[in-house]
């Protein structure tokens, strides 16, 4: 059985019982926002990002869900992405183009990946130039506190570290706050070099959703979540914090399972 609820001010948990029951509400979940996002504004802005995240979304290629959902209204965007081909095992693209793009009819031109033919700082800038047209065009909506663009959903996996996209522990990419998207050439987990949204842009979003499972990733979560001392102000994923948007976390029994006295009604 699950539990849920609210913890302090890190937003929902949802503690499903097996990594069954996680992929069913998660995909719950993202369908219950696509809906909303597509009667509210004609579209669904969703950003991805890499690692176990797609495989726990796999529901979304099963009836009813693959037949139910308006994938023509949803456009797709990444959270964080390697700096490698399209074609490489290391591509989150690949990953979920693989893994669900495509098995659902989505349109092609909804699909915004990033450029893998240059840089690093040149892919960043591009995707931001094409996110800020996308903005322009109000394809994604854009917060009324800062000129950041307000994604309908975000969803991010956590590392054992504690790393959400590639906001990295320590890192000086956590202090940037005046790109969208920006870059990093010293990944502490390969492949080195990676785009990323940055936490401005992650907090802005209208939700967002943190999956986590498996108890290699217990402690960066009671860490992520729990009233700790001393706090863990660099830890990318306790910088989780949407200014007006709603966080729900993820978690099976294993990744919940260093949380501090849960007292959640099952
Ligand atoms: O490198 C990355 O890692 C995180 C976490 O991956 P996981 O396999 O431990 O879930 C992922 O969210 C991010 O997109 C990816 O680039």
């Amino acid at each position: 059985m699950a539990l849920s609820g609210v913890k302090n001010d890190r937003g929902e948990l949802r503690i499903l019982e097996n990594l069954d029951e996680l992929r069913t509400d998660l995909a719950d979940y993202i369908v219950e926002l696509s809906e909303a996002a597509v009667k509210e504004r004609g579209v669904f802005a969703i950003a991805l990002s890499g690692g176990s995240l797609i495989g726990l979304m796999g529901k979304l290629c099963e009836a009813p869900y693959n037949k139910t959902v308006d994938w023509a209204k949803w456009y797709i965007f990444w959270a964080d992405e390697r700096v490698v081909a399209k074609n490489h095992s290391d591509s989150n693209y690949k990953l979920a183009k693989d893994g669900i793009l495509s098995k659902v009819p989505i349109v092609p031109s909804h699909v915004h990946s990033i450029n893998d033919s240059v840089s690093a700082e040149e892919a960043a800038d591009e995707y931001m130039f094409v996110i800020r047209q996308l903005v322009k065009t109000r394809m994604v909506s854009v917060s009324d506190i800062s000129d950041c663009p307000k994604f309908d959903l975000i969803l991010l996996g956590m590392g054992p570290d504690g790393h959400i996209a590639s906001l990295f522990p320590n890192h000086a990419v956590l202090d940037e706050t005046e790109e969208w998207v920006t870059f990093i050439t010293d990944s502490p987990k390969p492949p080195p070099e990676r785009i990323t949204f940055t936490l401005p842009v992650i907090n802005s979003a209208s939700n967002v959703a943190i999956v986590v499972t498996g108890e290699s990733k217990a402690e960066a979560v009671h860490l992520a979540i729990d009233n700790v001392e001393p706090n863990c102000p660099s830890l990318p994923a306790r910088l989780v914090q949407p200014t007006k948007g709603k966080l729900v976390w993820f978690l099976d029994k294993p990744a919940a399972s260093k949380l501090d006295d849960l007292q959640f009604s099952e």
